[in-house]
C-alpha cells in the first residue's frame, strides 16, 4: 500500500530495518540536541506529515532498545495518529532512568506501525450476553 508522506526534514523516511519488520523506525528533526533529564517529557518533531487512508491509524510505539538501556519511552504509548490529521507527526518521549538522555538530530527515537482500525456504531442495550468469566478480570484467574 501507497501512503502520501510529506517530509521537511531532509532524514531518510521512516523505513522498517528488516524484511518483515512491523514498525518503521522515525527520526528526530531538531535544529539543536534535546537534553531530557531524568522524569522530564519532551515532544520531539519529527517533519514529517502523512496521509492516510481512511480506516487506518499509524501508531508511535518506543522502542525497546531505548527503553532497555536508557528507559526513554513514550508517555502516550502508544501515540494515535489519526486518518484526518494533517499535522507534523510529534513524539512525546520521556526519559525513566536517572541520567539525562541526549537526542540528537537524526536520532531514530521511535517506531510507527500502520494498523487497520474499525469504526463503529453503539448499539445501546440494557443487558450483555453471559459468559464463563463475566465481571472477573485483574488477575482473578490467579498468578
Ligand atoms: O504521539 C502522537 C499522538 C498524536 N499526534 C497527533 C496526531 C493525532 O491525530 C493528533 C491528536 O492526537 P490524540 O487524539 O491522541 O490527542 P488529543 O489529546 O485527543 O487531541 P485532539 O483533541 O486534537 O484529538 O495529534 C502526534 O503527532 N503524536
Ligand atoms: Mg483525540
Amino acid at each position: 500500500m501507497n501512503i502520501n508522506i510529506i517530509n521537511n526534514s531532509g532524514h531518510p523516511l521512516p523505513q522498517y530495518e528488516t524484511a518483515h519488520a512491523a514498525g518503521m523506525d522515525m527520526r528526530a528533526f531538531i535544529e539543536t540536541e534535546i537534553t531530557i533529564k531524568p522524569l522530564q517529557r519532551v515532544l520531539v518533531p519529527t517533519g514529517l506529515y502523512i496521509e492516510l487512508p481512511v480506516g487506518y491509524e499509524a501508531q508511535i510505539r518506543p522502542r525497546s532498545g531505548l527503553a532497555y538501556k536508557h528507559g526513554i519511552s513514550i508517555v502516550n504509548s502508544p501515540g494515535t495518529i489519526d486518518a484526518d490529521y494533517r499535522g507534523e507527526i510529534k513524539v512525546l518521549l520521556v526519559n525513566l532512568s536517572d541520567t539525562d538522555f541526549v537526542v540528537n538530530n537524526g536520532d531514530r527515537i521511535a517506531q510507527m506501525v500502520i494498523a487497520k482500525h474499525e469504526t463503529i456504531a453503539w448499539n445501546t442495550v440494557e443487558e450483555l450476553s453471559d459468559t464463563a468469566r463475566g465481571a472477573g478480570g485483574y488477575g482473578h484467574t490467579g498468578k
